[in-house]
């Protein structure tokens, strides 16, 4: 009989538990190998951020889960290839060397992710593509609605889908037993820190009060910081949603154990805007009638991107965000209308920085927020521009946030 050789194509998936499509592969051929592509600066991407290649922190971040991943591949026999210059030219040559016959990979909502997995089916017309939902909530036959009717507003979006997410994830569900809980570590990549992170985010009181902090610009205590694992898939949503009923179980639900469930709907909804929508994501009308785009003003950008506009509070954000590759969503949002309004950006030159530096980047989250908060995307509204002065008078009260990450000529 002849041997199945089966491709495990990992994209925003990278592990091992809670993958029942991986499972599906392990099962279903006789052998099975593993490729990731790195992600890398497009020409679009280089255009648009000025950047040439991704930030330290969003590389090393990608490279600790892979390598996290390729150690719990081999433990089961399955070696991981990984490919440079997400091209799909390692793709193809593994289907053509190895002989395989099914390829394994999780549906994705990135416009350039689906081209590259189409022309793979393109070249090879006889190879069996097995596709699923691995990286959200609800799988698309769970919607109520098709694809092409996604509400045009978060709210509408939320209101449809909760009676089934209740349904799905019931609050008597108790999956996980998780071990010891150890202190974390920061923003190691990969599944292991990803469980043990959320084991200790649970362990602590913080999710009884997130709805009141998770607005504070930083912080462990202040929101979950899931967002970088989840952003790779080195946790799944289901796995968080699962440890969040334990808690609610053990310490009672309340509006802030609810809230984490709405954050986590804000990005299911984007993902299920980015399938929807597709290249629109990227342009710059967004949604709306066709406008003409702003002109490139470098000048004003760098000074963005250095932390050297006139607002203290936005320069302080982004230093954080070169120095960590982390910044809280009250931080982005700021920062953004700060592009957006005071300086008068094309809002995808901030989209396409924040994809470079971003450790949590992921495609629709960014790109739909973006597009959000300049009015062109989810709900248009052109009136989201936020009072700097007044924001930071609200989040910084005593400045020792903005002092922290003040520039050096700020500091002097
Ligand atoms: C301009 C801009 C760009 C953004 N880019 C990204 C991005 O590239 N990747 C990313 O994961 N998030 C992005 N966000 C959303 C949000 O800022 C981050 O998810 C959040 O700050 C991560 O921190 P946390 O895990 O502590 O979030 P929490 O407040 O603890 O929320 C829990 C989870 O809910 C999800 N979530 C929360 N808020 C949002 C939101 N507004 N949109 C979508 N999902 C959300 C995240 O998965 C998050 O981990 C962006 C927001 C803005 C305003």
């Amino acid at each position: 009989m002849q041997t199945t050789v089966g491709l495990y194509w990992f994209t925003n998936d990278l592990r091992r538990l809670n993958n029942s499509l991986f499972d599906r592969a392990l099962n279903e051929v006789d052998e099975l190998v593993a490729v990731y592509c790195l992600p890398h600066v497009t020409e679009f991407l280089a255009a648009f951020s000025g950047e040439h290649n991704l930030g330290t922190h969003r590389e090393r971040f990608i490279h600790q889960s892979v390598e996290d991943l390729s150690e719990s591949l081999a433990a089961l026999g399955v070696e991981l290839n990984i490919a440079e210059q997400g091209t799909t030219e390692t793709v193809a040559e593994i289907i053509e060397q190895r002989g395989v016959s099914h390829l394994y990979v999780s549906e994705v909502a990135g416009f350039d992710e689906t081209v590259m997995i189409n022309a793979i089916k393109q070249k090879f017309p006889t190879l069996e593509v097995i596709q699923s939902d691995n990286t959200t909530l609800f799988h698309l036959d769970q919607l109520p609605f098709p694809l092409d009717e996604l509400p045009a507003t978060f709210t509408q979006f939320r209101k449809q889908v909760e009676p089934i997410f209740e349904h799905l994830y019931p609050s008597q569900d108790a999956l996980y037993r998780l071990g010891e809980i150890a202190t974390p570590t920061g923003f190691i990549g990969g599944e292991r820190a990803a469980i043990q992170h959320a084991a200790w985010y649970f362990s602590r009181p913080f999710a009884s009060s997130y709805k009141e902090t998770r607005n504070h610009l930083e912080g462990e205590s202040s929101s979950t910081h899931f967002s970088p694992w989840l952003a790779l898939g080195c946790i799944s949503p289901a796995q968080i949603v699962a440890l969040l009923r334990q808690y609610e179980q053990r310490n009672g639900a309340n509006q802030s154990t609810y809230w984490i469930i709405f954050e986590l709907l804000w990005r299911e909804y984007f993902y299920w805007y980015g399938r929807k929508h597709q290249q629109r994501v990227f342009y710059f009308s967004g949604l709306t009638p066709k406008q003409a785009s702003k002109p490139f003003d470098d000048e004003a950008f760098q000074r963005w991107v250095k932390g050297e506009t006139d607002f203290a509070i936005v320069n302080a954000c982004m230093n954080q965000l070169k120095e960590t590759g982390f910044m809280s969503n009250r931080g982005r949002q700021l920062v953004a209308s700060c592009l957006i309004h005071e300086l008068g950006l094309d809002w995808r030159r901030g989209a396409a920085y924040f994809e470079t530096q971003l450790i949590d980047y992921d495609v629709t989250s960014n790109w739909g927020n973006w597009q959000y908060l300049a009015g062109v995307g989810a709900d248009p509204n052109p009136s989201r521009r936020f009072n700097l002065a007044k924001q930071a008078e609200l989040y910084d009260p005593d400045s020792s946030f903005t002092r922290r990450w003040q520039t050096t000529a700020e500091k002097q």
